[in-house]
């Protein structure tokens, strides 16, 4: 069965669905080829305003990497072979030719919140907690999601939470700016109140609000900083420290 779906509406916006619930929309090796092939279909159509990528059912959005995939045992070469697939998908979202939303209708852990802050605005349930814990894992973020951060919000606010590592709820992150919008209806469609601006918008003017965004930001420095962390996080990945927390995680069940 399908990790993950692309809807387009008739409205002229499309949706990717992360849809692994009962693993808490944790992104596999499968999950990747398969974004890999949404963004595709995306990125040759012409007619579209926007992209919204949420995860299925109530709980979560994503838990990050599925470490079952992304396991504690890799060496670092595997580790980076592995970690930098997704970075790849990360930056061309980051990258696309129209404005993205993250639709946060449950948590995210660590990785989850790397594809969250590739999108351009985060709307977020307000029953949910959110947490970039790679630190805790004795790890970084693998996926160049530090590096997009730094874009989302003010430094000092970026740099404390991968130090932290710790929990957010939904308010705090509303307060620190890496949340535009709460979201209490979860059901994305056309008539939905916060999507009402961006459909009301033409293609055009989404695709050149899109492009001049991108042209504040350094591309070329940002990939080189997103390839940085993927070789980071692949050396940490070996660490002791990381195999331990996986493993823990693993023998939960
Ligand atoms: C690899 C990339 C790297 C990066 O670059 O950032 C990362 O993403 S590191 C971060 C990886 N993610 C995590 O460490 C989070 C792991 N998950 C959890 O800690 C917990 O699931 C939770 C998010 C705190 C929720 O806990 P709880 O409500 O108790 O639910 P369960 O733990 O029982 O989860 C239900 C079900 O889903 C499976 N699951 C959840 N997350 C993952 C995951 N990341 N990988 C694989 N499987 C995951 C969990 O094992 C349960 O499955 P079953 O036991 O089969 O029911």
């Amino acid at each position: 069965m399908a990790e993950s779906s692309l809807y387009i509406d008739p409205k002229q916006y499309a949706v990717i669905t992360l849809n692994r619930p009962h693993k808490l929309n944790s992104i596999s090796k499968n999950t990747i080829k398969e974004l890999d092939n949404h963004l595709t279909e995306v990125t040759n159509r012409h007619d579209l305003k926007f992209l919204i990528i949420t995860g299925n059912g109530e709980k979560a959005f994503c838990s990050g990497g599925d470490l079952n995939d992304f396991h504690g045992e890799m060496s670092e070469q595997e580790a980076y072979k592995t970690l930098k697939p997704m970075q790849e998908i990360i930056y061309k979202l980051a990258t696309l030719h129209i404005p993205t939303i993250a639709w946060l209708n449950g948590l995210a852990r660590g990785g989850g919140l790397e594809l969250a802050s590739a999108c351009d605005f985060r709307f977020a349930t307000p029953n949910a907690d959110f947490g970039f814990i790679q630190g805790k894992l004795g790890i970084a973020t693998g996926w160049g999601g530090g590096t997009l951060l730094y874009e989302r919000i003010n430094s000092n606010h970026a740099f404390q939470w991968m130090i932290e590592s710790d929990i957010k709820t939904t308010s705090e992150l509303l307060t620190i700016g890496f949340f535009q919008k709460e979201i209490n209806d979860l059901t994305i469609s056309e008539n939905h109140e916060a999507l009402k601006p961006y459909i009301d918008r033409s293609v055009e003017q989404m695709r050149h609000w899109k492009k001049q965004r991108l042209n504040f930001m350094e591309l070329n420095l940002m990939k080189k900083r997103m390839e940085d962390e993927v070789r980071t996080c692949s050396k940490l990945w070996v660490s002791d420290e990381h195999k331990r927390a996986v493993k823990q995680f693993l023998s939960k069940k």
